[in-house]
């Protein structure tokens, strides 16, 4: 289990983002992705994700092993926060450990409907669904927005307990300091160049 990532080019609307970028992380390792606003972190987390295709490298880990969360989660505003988990659990092929309940702080809100948990609460719900899916390469954006402090410190602990710990992989892009050992990437170095832009179609605009 490793990601292996090589000269990876990425683009958004067409247009290339990033380019050149290459990392590797072993079981256990965290990378953090940083940059200014429209960087590409979005745009590298759903490339390598597979959620969007890259324009030239490598991305390599094993099959049916990623997952991508941003705040775009899912959540199924008609059920309840316990139904969420477990049909999250059975789409994966388990069962609801109610572990994870305890792990996002959400035992007093387990039959609370989704749709009217607070953005916080809402959040930790979506962070709970990477305790049940089983997924060992994390792709997370932004993870702790809307979180308290609190919160944040308790996914923090979650990532490097129960996943981290547990020989999982996650890249993360985040604006704040999550408490983990893990190297840092500035993104900045690796913006396109204007010229490799395939094409200048505003020309004619
Ligand atoms: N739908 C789109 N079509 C074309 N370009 C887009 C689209 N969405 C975003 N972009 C552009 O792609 C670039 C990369 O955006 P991306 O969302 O990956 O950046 P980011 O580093 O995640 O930003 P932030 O820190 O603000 O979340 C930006 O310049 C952005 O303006």
């Amino acid at each position: 289990m490793s990601l292996h990532v090589k000269d990876l080019s990425v683009a958004r609307g067409g247009r290339p983002v990033l380019q050149g970028v290459s990392f590797d992380c072993a079981p256990g390792d965290a990378l953090i992705l940083r940059g200014p606003n429209g960087i590409g972190k979005t745009t590298l987390l759903r490339t390598l994700a597979g959620l969007q295709p890259g324009l030239s490298g490598e991305v390599d880990f094993p099959e049916e092993s990623g997952a991508y969360a941003s705040h775009a989660d899912g959540i199924k505003a008609q059920l309840s926060v316990t139904e969420n988990l477990t049909f999250w659990a059975e789409v994966h092929g388990g069962v609801l450990d109610d572990t994870v309940l305890e792990d996002f702080d959400l035992v007093d809100l387990r039959d609370r409907l989704a749709g009217t948990l607070s953005a916080g609460q809402k959040r930790r719900l979506g962070l709970a669904r990477l305790g049940v899916i089983g997924r060992k390469v994390l792709f997370l954006d932004e993870p702790t927005v809307s979180l308290d402090g609190f919160s944040v410190k308790m996914f923090a602990d979650w990532l490097r307990d129960k996943h981290l710990g547990q020989g999982g992989i996650a890249v993360i892009a985040t604006h704040i300091d999550l408490g983990l050992e893990a190297p840092v990437l500035d993104l900045t170095p690796y913006k396109a160049a204007q010229d490799a832009a395939g094409g200048s179609d505003e020309a004619f605009l």
